[in-house]
């Protein structure tokens, strides 16, 4: 199969390596033109824009777009759509809000599959959790590339109509804040409690049979392995949150209580409001590492 993918950061240049390496042709593209050379050094063919990129596929086209949820999406779209019929795919593997997805699919010719992507950039080697809304034949015709993509055949599967897979992995990442919540504060007792406790081996041993081990747990050993049982300089001030964001805002729609995923979502907003003296709350500096851990977020430092 030959795909096309726009969006070559961190989750795109993936896309395309675990593409190439499951035999298949990619032409690549990027606003940045490093990252379209990287891609063209692992195999893809580079394209010059997006319609390039489009005139190079030829007919029955599968695009893959792995931009930052937004703007970015959209302007991608309105360049390809001059050049889309229904007998094409286009796949955005980003953090889409599902209602984005439903009207993106609903306005464009090409069939839309919209894909909720996890495992962060440690997908590199293990492969994605795909989570993918959308027509039912495009899903199929897909299913080489996806299980490329994904750990396997069982790392992706088709959960509804349109939106379906943007609306699961939306909800995936509240469940994510609130892990990261309480394994923060389960450490920031014990890191402020009446023993002198490495953390990194409370995380190990943890992580060895304990019922909370976790992939997000070996994250906290790493991070307590790299910066220090203290946490060293990470800062205590948390970016993010829109996934979380619109979580909440799905389960007051539907009357379902997620107390523990919106308080996790609160304790963010309330890191960028505070900014007080010293290194400031462990748990939201443990949550730092963690973005980092699993998504290459960047770690904000303090000054020492
Ligand atoms: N980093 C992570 O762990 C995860 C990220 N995601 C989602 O995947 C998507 C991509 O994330 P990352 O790869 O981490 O971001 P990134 O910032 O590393 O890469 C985004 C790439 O898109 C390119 N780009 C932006 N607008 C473009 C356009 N109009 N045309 C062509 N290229 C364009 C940028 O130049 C950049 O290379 C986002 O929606 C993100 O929320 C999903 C799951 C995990
Ligand atoms: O989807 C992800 C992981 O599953 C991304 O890393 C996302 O950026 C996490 O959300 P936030 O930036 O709000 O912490």
């Amino acid at each position: 199969m030959q795909l096309g993918v726009v969006g070559l950061g961190r989750m795109g240049q993936i896309v395309v390596d675990r593409v190439i390496e499951a035999g298949h042709d990619v032409v690549a593209f990027d606003l940045d033109e490093e990252a379209v050379a990287t891609a063209a050094d692992a195999g893809a063919t580079p394209a010059d824009s997006v319609v390039d990129l489009a005139e190079r596929l030829g007919a029955d086209k599968r695009i893959w777009l792995m931009v930052p949820a937004g703007d970015a999406v959209d302007a991608a779209l309105d360049d390809l759509e001059p050049h889309l019929d229904g007998d094409d795919i286009v796949v955005d593997g980003g953090n889409s809000y599902f209602e984005d997805s439903v009207r993106r699919a609903d306005t464009t010719d090409a069939a839309y599959l919209d894909c909720g992507t996890s495992g962060g950039p440690a997908g590199a080697e293990l492969g994605f959790s795909l989570m993918v809304g959308g027509p039912e034949w495009a899903y199929e015709e897909l299913v080489p590339v996806f299980d490329a993509v994904a750990t396997g055949p069982e790392g992706h599967d088709r959960m509804g109509p349109a939106g379906s897979g943007h609306y699961v992995k939306m909800v995936h990442n509240g469940v994510e804040y609130a892990l990261m919540q309480t394994y923060g504060e389960g450490f920031e007792l014990l890191a402020n409690g009446r023993y002198d406790l490495d953390l990194e081996s409370v995380a190990r041993t943890w992580n060895n049979g304990a019922v909370i081990r976790s992939w997000l747990l070996e994250l906290c050993e790493e991070a307590f392995a790299e910066e220090g049982t203290d946490l060293g300089t990470v800062a205590d001030r948390v970016e993010g949150g829109s996934t979380g964001t619109w979580t909440v805002q799905e389960a007051l729609e539907q009357e379902v209580p997620v107390p523990l995923i919106y308080q996790a979502l609160a304790e963010r907003f309330d890191s960028r409001s505070s900014g007080g003296e010293g290194p400031g709350r462990f748990s939201r500096r443990l949550a730092n590492r963690l973005r980092y851990g699993f998504g290459r977020h960047e770690v904000p430092r303090r000054e020492e």
